[in-house]
């Protein structure tokens, strides 16, 4: 099977399309720079997109892999989750093989980010499938004339059968910052991480792969260039709180997001850094 790019619309939005020549598949929407989703060759759909997201080109797209920049959550002055994941995006390249497509879609500084951050940057986001593996990686490179500092994300929805069955393994003897208890500084000292009541969690310095279990499917999920992993769930009692959320849906998502947000990332002028995060269905 020949591989397949093409730029088409998904729920009236341009989105672009890719189909490895081993039938990996995924959506990308230029809103947002932000996979929307995954298929493993073969395989079933590994992301979760809300069935209440707004698809219309303003609001930030609830599902997927939403890019968290220049700052991660409420971690400065700055909107939640930074300017990225609701500026559009350019696709900038779109290549494919017998067993890879990739698209990289690119954000540079405008009037809008230079009135909430004025620094000059250029993003690259690489989305990449092929067989049973989906590689992300964000290059953000410093423009300008003056260093500056960020906190980032790829704040990945995986889509799971019932999140009270989900072990999520490789984050023991980790230290986490806990944002649903008041911030505390705590360490993980369980075998695995289960999800059976609101969970946000900022997992300092995890350099293992992790590996999330749900029921006989396993996913492997790992972090290169950030430091950190963000698990949230929002639970029944802050489900509702999200309108693009169906009350029951956190039952169906666990984020496990690859994060600078411990620290921050400092950059200096012309220079470049990079971080990936890398799904494989096992
Ligand atoms: O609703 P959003 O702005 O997309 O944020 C959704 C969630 O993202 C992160 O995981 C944060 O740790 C949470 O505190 C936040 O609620």
């Amino acid at each position: 099977m020949p591989f397949q790019i093409q730029q088409t619309e998904f729920r009236g939005q341009p989105v672009v399309t890719l189909l490895s020549g081993d039938g990996a598949r995924a959506v990308v929407s230029p809103f947002g720079g932000q996979v929307l989703s995954w298929a493993p060759a073969n395989g079933l759909e590994q992301l979760f997109l809300s069935d209440a997201a707004v698809f219309d080109g303003k609001t930030p797209i609830r599902g997927g892999i939403p890019v968290c920049f220049p700052q991660f959550s409420k971690l400065g002055k700055l909107p939640q989750h930074g300017f990225a994941q609701d500026a559009v995006w350019e696709v900038a390249d779109s290549r494919g093989g017998d067993d890879f497509a990739l698209v990289t879609l690119r954000l540079t500084d405008d009037e809008r980010s230079f009135a909430l951050w004025p620094s000059s940057f250029e993003l690259e986001l690489t989305v990449a499938i092929g067989g049973e593996r989906l590689d992300v990686e964000l290059e953000v490179a410093n423009t300008g004339h003056a260093p500056f500092a960020f906190t980032a994300a790829l704040h990945t929805y995986v889509l799971v059968s019932e999140v009270e069955n989900v072990r999520l393994e490789g984050l023991n003897g980790h230290d986490y910052r806990d944002a649903a208890d008041n911030d505390t500084i705590k360490r993980d000292t369980g075998d695995v991480v289960v999800v059976d009541d609101e969970l946000n969690r900022v997992y300092h310095d995890v350099e293992r792969a992790l590996l999330l279990r749900d029921g006989s499917r396993s996913l492997g999920i790992h972090g290169e260039g950030f430091p950190d992993v963000v698990v949230w769930n929002p639970w029944e009692t802050r489900c509702r709180d999200f309108p693009d959320l169906a009350p029951d849906a956190f039952r169906r998502m666990l984020c496990v997001e690859a994060a600078a947000a411990h620290g921050k990332i400092l950059l200096d002028a012309d220079d470049t850094w990079c971080g990936r995060q890398t799904l494989v269905k096992l």
